[in-house]
C-alpha cells in the first residue's frame, strides 16, 4: 500500500521501516532537510535511530503535501499535543478514502480528546476510517528488529485487518482490535503510570513499589476506561497491561526515565533537557486528571504525578500521600 508516514521521530521512522520491510510503498515527512536527506542518501535517522540500517526502498521529505500525494494510508507519530494544529495544515492533502493510523499515546490536554478523535475532526472523516496502534513497543527494540507484538484497533474490523497485513513482518506481529478507546487510554495512561514507577526509581525505592505503581495503575486505566466506554479486557491484553509492563520495566522508556529524573531532584524543565525526546505523560497526566474529575474517577496515582510536575509535591511527599490513602478493598469502582 501506499502510505504516508508524518513524521521521522523514533517511532514514526521505526513503524516506516516496519511498513517498508512489510513491502509497503513508504515516504516519511520529515521536518528538518538532513533527516530527509539522511533516510534517502544514507539510510539511516541519525537524531533518533542512530546504528540502525534503514530499507533502501523507504523515502523521505520535507514537503508534506509530496508524502501525502496518493497515500492509502496516512500514520501520524507526532507529539499529542502538535496534533491539532498540523493537521489543520496537512488535512487540505489527505485524499477523500484515506485511512489514518495514530501511533500517539496522549490525550490533548485542551479537549480532552483522544487522538482517534481529533483526527475524525480535524480530518473530517468517519470513525470507521481512523485506527490506532498501540503496544509494548519500545521504538529502539523494534527498530532492530526483535520480535514485537501490537495491536491495530478500529471500530471497522475489515479496516483493522487490512492495516494488519499491511504491517505484519517475521519481526512484528500485529492482532486486531475493535475497542479503539481501550486502547488509545491503555497507551495514554500508562506513560502516567511510567513516570510514577520512574518517581520511585529515582528515590530508591525497590520492585516492590514498582509492582504496587503497575498493579494499581492498571487499576485507575481500567476505571477510567469503564466509564469511557472502553472495553475492560483490553486492559489484560497488549495495549494494556503489556504495554504497561514493557514501558515500566525499561529503562529505554522516555517517560520512566523522565520520572527518574524527577524522583532524582531535578526540575520538570532540567528532565526536559535531559530525555530530549517527547515524553507524552508529563501533559498528558493533566489531561487525564481532568478527565477523571470529569467524570468522578479516582485516580491517585495520576494525581500525585500531576502534583510533582506542577511543583506542588515532592516526589517523596507523592510517595507518601499514596501510601497513606484510606484503606480500601483491593477491588472497587468509584
Ligand atoms: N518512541 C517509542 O518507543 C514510541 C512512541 N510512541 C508514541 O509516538 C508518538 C511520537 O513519539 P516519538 O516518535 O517517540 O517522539 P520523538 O520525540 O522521537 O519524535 C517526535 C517527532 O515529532 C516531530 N515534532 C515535534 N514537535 C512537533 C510539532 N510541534 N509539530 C510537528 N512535528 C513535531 C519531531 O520533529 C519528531 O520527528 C508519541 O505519542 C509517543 O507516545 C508510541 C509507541 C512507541
Ligand atoms: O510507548 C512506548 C512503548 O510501548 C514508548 O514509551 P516511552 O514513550 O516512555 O519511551
Amino acid at each position: 500500500m501506499r502510505t504516508a508516514v508524518l513524521s521521522a521521530g523514533s517511532w514514526g521512522t521505526t513503524y516506516a521501516m516496519v511498513l517498508a520491510d512489510a513491502g509497503n510503498d513508504v515516504v516519511v515527512h520529515a521536518r528538518r532537510p538532513e533527516i530527509a536527506d539522511a533516510i534517502n542518501t544514507r539510510h539511516e535517522n541519525p537524531d533518533y535511530l542512530p546504528g540502525i540500517t534503514l530499507p533502501t526502498g523507504l523515502r523521505a521529505t520535507t514537503d508534506p503535501a509530496a508524502a501525502l500525494d496518493g497515500a492509502e494510508v496516512v500514520v501520524v507519530s507526532i507529539p499529542a499535543q502538535s496534533l491539532r494544529p498540523n493537521l489543520a495544515a496537512w488535512a487540505p492533502h489527505f485524499g477523500g478514502d484515506t485511512i489514518v493510523v495514530s501511533l500517539m499515546k496522549g490525550v490533548e490536554t485542551t479537549t480532552g480528546s483522544r487522538m482517534s478523535e481529533v483526527i475524525t475532526q480535524e480530518v473530517g472523516l468517519s470513525p470507521e476510517r481512523v485506527a490506532v496502534l498501540s503496544g509494548p513497543n519500545l521504538a529502539r527494540e523494534v527498530a532492530a528488529r526483535q520480535p514485537a507484538a501490537s495491536v491495530i484497533a478500529c471500530v471497522d474490523e475489515k479496516v483493522a485487518q487490512q492495516l494488519q497485513e499491511a504491517a505484519a513482518t517475521p519481526y512484528f506481529r500485529p492482532y486486531t482490535n475493535t475497542d479503539v478507546v481501550g486502547c488509545e487510554l491503555g497507551g495514554a495512561v500508562k506513560n502516567v503510570i511510567a513516570l510514577a514507577v520512574g518517581l520511585a526509581s529515582g528515590l530508591g525505592l525497590g520492585d516492590n513499589a514498582t509492582a504496587v505503581l503497575m498493579t494499581r495503575g492498571l487499576a485507575e486505566t481500567a476505571r477510567l476506561g469503564q466509564v469511557l466506554g472502553a472495553d475492560p479486557l483490553t486492559f489484560s491484553g497488549l495495549a494494556g497491561v503489556g504495554d504497561l509492563v514493557a514501558t515500566c520495566s525499561s529503562p529505554l522508556s522516555r517517560n520512566r526515565t523522565f520520572g527518574t529524573h524527577l524522583g532524582k531532584g531535578l526540575s520538570v524543565e532540567e528532565a526536559t533537557a535531559q530525555t530530549r525526546q517527547t515524553a507524552e505523560g508529563v501533559e498528558t497526566s493533566t489531561a487525564l486528571l481532568a478527565l477523571a474529575h470529569r467524570h468522578g474517577v479516582e485516580m491517585p496515582i495520576t494525581e500525585v504525578v500531576v502534583g510533582v510536575i506542577e511543583g506542588k509535591v515532592t516526589a517523596r511527599e507523592a510517595a507518601d500521600l499514596l501510601m497513606s490513602r484510606a484503606p480500601k478493598p483491593e477491588r472497587y469502582s468509584s
